[in-house]
């Protein structure tokens, strides 16, 4: 029986165009000036000191943007980068440039799972920090209050097993009691090789029942007896 549920954000949660289209293009667009204004700043210091360690570079400001933005471009969910784009997000959702988007379903199931007393989880590529945002800045209202934790690279990659490994170790579930949703079939692997239970969201249709996980195409779409088995 599930007695939590773990959930990813971008295709889960809420649009990858979200994610895509509004968040990476200002952090990418914000980056450089970021940087270079939060210079004497020590938690921006010490990420452009990770950035330099993860690159192998020398300590540079100018090398670290360059690094970072070159990983901005192709996704890489390399974790100083993770950590400065939440940073950069906190002034655009304080500014009111773009609220965090969660699907209707998503939102409402989320609501609906915490009152039956479900215990709910983030786990993100994107920082604990850009996670916290994102939720607390939805059309819905601040929906942070749901959660019970979140979990980022801090914990490992997503599609790497010992990441739910790291995250069964911290909560007082067994993992068949934890139920993983997610859009991405190498991350449900990596969490069901690790003992979880897993529901694949396909938004965008494509539902064909094959394969190891059950699918669904919202939240909506996670039954009672799904949670039950
Ligand atoms: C925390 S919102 C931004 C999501 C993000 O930065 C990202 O890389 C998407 O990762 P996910 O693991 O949610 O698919
Ligand atoms: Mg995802």
């Amino acid at each position: 029986m599930i007695k939590a549920i773990i959930t990813d954000i971008e295709g889960t949660t809420s649009s990858l165009a979200f994610v895509q289209a509004v968040l990476f293009p200002y952090a990418r667009r914000h980056l450089a000036e970021f940087v270079r204004s939060h210079a004497d700043d020590p938690v921006v210091q010490g990420l452009l000191a990770d950035t330099a360690a993860a690159a192998g570079q020398a300590l540079d400001t100018e090398a670290a943007i360059g690094q970072l933005l070159a990983w901005a471009d192709a996704d890489q969910k390399i974790t100083p980068l993770k950590a400065l784009q939440g940073l950069i997000w906190e002034a655009g959702y304080r500014q009111g440039d773009f609220y965090g988007h969660v699907y209707a379903d998503a939102a409402a199931q989320l609501q609906h799972w915490r009152q039956q007393g479900l215990a709910l989880y983030v786990y993100s590529s994107g920082s604990v920090h850009a996670q916290k945002l994102l939720f607390a800045h939805t059309e819905y209202g601040d929906l942070t209050p749901l959660f019970s934790g979140y979990f980022d690279t801090l914990v490992g990659a997503k599609r790497e097993v010992a990441a739910y490994q790291n995250i069964v170790a911290q909560l007082p579930f067994l993992p068949s009691e934890l139920l993983f949703l997610s859009d991405i079939k190498e991350e449900l692997d990596a969490a069901q090789a690790a003992g979880l239970q897993t529901v694949w969201l396909k938004r965008d249709g494509g539902l064909d029942g094959m394969g190891p996980h059950r699918q669904v195409g919202s939240f909506a779409e996670i039954s009672g007896a799904m949670l039950a088995a």
